[in-house]
């Protein structure tokens, strides 16, 4: 039976500023490093980088699933890891994929990015730098201070957002459902307004459906299709919208690969805070599906180290 080596890491990093989001305040971003190993010493490398309050599971969770691996794993054993472990999946299932790929196979596209500007009025001073740095899609998140608080920086921040960029509103599931509207209204006359991401709770599928109908802003969903069960109930449930997709939670690359391309599913790729391991490999399957919207993968910036 192939079977590999395997050693793991964990990593702990310190976001340079806390990540505030109406799910609350997220300060360190802990993942683990894998590598794998074939009989011509071959390595690879995955990342486990879990996001429990999107559903995947905790990263206590996911160091116990390595700790009981011990030093050698089959390719059959991965392909059991169960769903409930979906973060697991991606980092092993991305491994196990490179490994089958001809080693000269690198990433090759340039893809475009989107700058992920901070919380509240902060965002004002930081898109200029972010412009600067050649970004011209940004992602700023609502939901967390009150509406027309946030009303009066968006309009302030509108002003600086160039005439041909485009800004995603992301709510984290935050705003009640009158909130929501009042954003798709005066967002509906905004053509730089490239979506609103999740803006009522990841269950509410048919009210999400019922806004996309009633208002010209696109809305995108992201906790409500954040793993793949859930990419799988949102289909079900009728959301032909766009799916905000974060790969280093969705399970096993190539399961995500075959839905999305069987459904022809309207994606953006979007970050789980990875390290470049993580980030290669979602943006290997991105290259793959041919995923060309601008990807949320611009979050160097939030991280003093260039893990
Ligand atoms: O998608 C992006 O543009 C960047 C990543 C990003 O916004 C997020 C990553 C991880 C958790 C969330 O707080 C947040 C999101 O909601 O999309
Ligand atoms: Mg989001």
């Amino acid at each position: 039976m192939k079977g590999y080596q395997f050693t793991y890491s964990v990593y702990r990093r310190p976001f340079r500023q806390p990540l505030t989001t109406s799910h609350g305040t997220w300060a360190i971003r802990e993942g683990i490093i894998i590598q794998l190993t074939d009989a011509n010493s071959r390595a690879e490398l995955g990342e486990i980088a879990p996001i429990p309050w999107f559903g995947s599971e905790s990263i206590d969770r996911a160091i116990e699933w390595c700790q009981q691996v011990g030093d050698n794993i089959t390719k059959d054993k991965i392909h059991l890891i169960p769903d409930d472990l979906p973060a697991c999946q991606f980092g092993f299932g991305s491994a196990l994929t490179a490994l089958e790929l001809p080693p000269t196979s690198t990433l090759a596209p340039k893809f475009d990015l989107s700058g992920l500007l901070p919380t509240g009025a902060a965002a004002i001073a930081q898109l200029p730098v972010l412009v600067q740095r050649g970004y011209s899609t940004f992602k700023w998140k609502i939901g967390v201070l009150p509406i027309a608080q946030e009303e009066a920086i968006w309009r302030q921040l509108m002003m600086a957002v160039p005439i041909d960029a485009k800004l995603r509103l992301d709510a984290n599931g935050g705003l009640t459902q009158t909130a929501a509207e009042r954003w798709l209204e005066i967002c509906s006359s905004e053509a730089r307004i490239e979506f609103i991401e999740q803006p009522l709770a990841p269950e509410e599928i048919e009210i999400a459906i019922e806004l996309a109908a009633k208002y010209h802003t696109p809305i995108a969903l992201d906790e409500s299709v954040a793993t793949f069960d859930r990419i799988q109930a949102a289909y079900a449930r009728g959301w032909r919208g766009i799916y905000v997709i974060k790969p280093g939670i969705a399970g096993f690359p190539w399961r995500l690969a075959k839905f999305v391309t069987q459904h022809q599913l309207d994606v953006v790729f979007s970050a789980v805070m990875e390290t470049k391991v993580g980030t290669a490999a979602a943006l290997r399957l991105a290259s793959d599906l041919k995923v060309t919207r601008s990807l949320g993968f611009g979050v160097e910036d939030w991280f003093d180290d260039d893990m």
